[in-house]
């Protein structure tokens, strides 16, 4: 007699796997037709946008590499706001300075939420951080103590010493390369300056490029930092489609995502108690036998009266969101990790990419030059003081931000209700990309978009880059916009400054500057494909390198 397991057709062999198999597909099947039919529904509402598969949507057409200029290439057909499907998430793209206005001026709260992700959850300990935190009075929180307390002018100030030393220490590093007659590597050297710049602020600590007995302590912590750099990049199906979340699961990503939270946590736990243990053996030396204050309290204090504060000490030293207690460790732990991963790359890879446009546009960079020998002359260096003299440099940093944001589609914003913007309507959790590649390249905005050409900025000096202005917003705009972007821009403007004004440049192999390849590859960043390489040639006297 047959059996359910094995049921014998002529051609066909129907075992039990056979069953499972059918009864697969036919879910799979159902499943895509609601998806399919549910889509529909929502897409008559939503912008125009490119035809999506069952259940993956567009996510084959964005492709592993520069979505930004693939989503810049799509708007031209679909318009500035297109609709695509990131598995079963409607996604809007925008992709000129008006729209962004509608989305993100006029409704911003609305949009000011983060879609959750599963590194995100892992890596900002449930969270806990700014970047991926949702919109909530937590974020709220947290934000208001980095406007409050950490990027503030004065604090700002503070690390001014550090930011001149770490520049310093480029400047006579690529002195003594370009001595040997080496090409120097200029995304490595700006890595590492960036790097040492957020660490000595964040940690009073540097770890780049040291030679210092730390530096065992140096490779792990750039061995952590490319851990989650790298895992932040991969693209998990379980983001995009919600009940494919157990894939990650299963083929161990999520145990991986695990081991290097575990990993950074323990490297920056490490600090956490060594800045308890100075604590406490201030507060033993420094209490008056019988206070009769709170414990706490007293611990505020000293971190207030201490003169060497760095962002952990003043993290350690804030509220919590209730007000109970102190900030708890994760938050500073996780806070500490969005600086790093947020503050470091961006800013050395937009000097890079400045250098790399004034090195195509000799005419640029000769005006640059004369500027700095006129202002500045060839007996001293570049202070930080000296920057608003400096209306050229001025010029010429906004227009590489303007041509290298290097977050070319922001971070994702999320709906966190229902809304009709421009006439289309949106449903709660659309994911929001602002492509400010395209937003900032865009002919109706700006003459001639493509070219290099600081000189709109002298004409126009108004127009800055901290989210005023929407045709040119690296940073973002609005409630969600970069904390950091005062200290970026300070790094940038001296960064181009001191390079331009220490030395003349030139290309291995004799290459010709005005042929540079610009192509860009993808990253967390937007690196360039190859990394600049030049031969410095020093323009001020020897013991200003030294
Ligand atoms: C050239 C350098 C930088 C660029 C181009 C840049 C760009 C951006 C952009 C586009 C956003 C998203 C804004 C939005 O969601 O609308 C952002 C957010 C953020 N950036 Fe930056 N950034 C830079 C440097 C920094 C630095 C130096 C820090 C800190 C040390 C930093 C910390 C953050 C944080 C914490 C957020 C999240 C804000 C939030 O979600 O509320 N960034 N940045």
């Amino acid at each position: 007699m047959a059996t359910l397991a094995s049921i014998s057709v002529p051609g066909f062999s129907w075992s039990l796997e056979g069953f499972v198999l059918l009864g697969l597909v036919g879910l799979l099947t159902i499943a895509a037709s609601i998806f399919f039919l549910s889509r529909k529904s929502f897409d008559s509402q939503l912008p125009p946008g490119p035809t999506g598969w069952p259940i993956i949507g567009n996510l084959h057409q964005l492709g592993a590499k520069n979505p930004h200029l693939i989503l810049w290439e799509m708007s031209k057909k679909y318009g500035p706001v297109m609709r695509l499907w990131l598995g079963s998430h409607p996604l809007v793209v925008v992709s000129s300075a008006q729209a962004a206005g509608e989305f993100v001026k006029v409704q911003d709260k609305i949009w000011a939420g983060r879609p959750p992700s599963i590194a995100g959850e892992v890596f900002s300990y449930n969270y806990r951080n700014i970047v991926w935190a949702a919109y909530d009075n937590y974020w709220r929180h947290v934000r208001k103590i980095c406007s409050m307390e950490l990027f503030t002018p004065k604090r700002l100030e503070t690390f001014r010493a550090p930011r001149t030393e770490e520049l310093s220490q480029m400047i006579k590093t690529m002195f003594q390369d370009g001595e040997k007659g080496e090409a120097v590597n200029l995304e490595v050297k700006l890595g590492h300056l960036a790097s040492n710049s957020i660490t000595r602020m964040l940690l009073n600590e540097r770890f780049f490029d040291t030679d210092t007995a730390g530096e065992k302590d140096s490779h792990r912590f750039k061995e952590l930092i490319f851990n989650v750099f790298s895992i932040s990049l991969t693209p998990l199906i379980g983001d995009f489609i919600p009940w494919l979340k157990w894939v990650t699961t299963m083929s161990g990503f999520k145990a991986k995502i695990k081991k290097a939270r575990a990993e950074i946590d323990s490297f920056l736990q490490t600090f956490l108690e060594l800045k308890k243990s100075k604590l406490l053996k201030q507060q033993t030396q420094k209490k008056p036998p019988s206070s009769g204050t709170n414990e706490e309290h007293d611990g505020q204090r000293q971190f207030d009266q201490s003169a060497e504060e760095d962002f952990v000490d003043v993290l350690m030293a804030q509220p919590s969101e209730d007000g109970t207690g102190h900030l708890p460790e994760d938050s500073v732990k996780a806070v500490i990790q969005d600086m790093l991963l947020a503050g470091t790359d961006n800013s050395s890879l937009t000097v890079e990419w400045g250098l790399a446009e004034l090195l195509r546009n000799p005419i640029v960079m000769k005006k640059l030059q004369n500027e700095l020998d006129t202002v500045i002359g060839k007996d001293r260096i570049v202070m930080e003081t000296d920057l608003p003299n400096l209306p050229y440099l001025q010029a010429v940093t906004k227009e590489v931000f303007r041509l290298h944001p290097t977050t070319p589609l922001g971070i994702p914003h999320e709906s966190m209700e229902a809304t009709t913007v421009l006439g289309f309507k949106f449903p709660t959790k659309t994911r929001l990309f602002l492509n400010l590649y395209a937003i900032q390249r865009d002919p109706m905005m700006w003459e001639r978009p493509l070219e290099f050409d600081p000189e709109r900025f002298i004409k126009n000096p108004e127009i800055d880059v901290r989210g005023k202005h929407l045709q040119l917003m690296p940073f973002g705009t609005g409630r969600r916009v970069c904390p950091g972007a005062p200290l970026a821009v300070v790094f940038v403007q001296m960064g181009l400054a001191r390079l331009t004004h220490s030395f003349d440049f030139t290309l291995p192999q004799g290459e010709d500057p005005t042929k540079l390849d610009m192509t860009e590859t993808f990253g967390l960043s937007t690196p360039r494909l190859h990394p600049l390489c030049v031969h410095p040639k020093p323009r001020l006297p020897k013991n200003l390198y030294l």
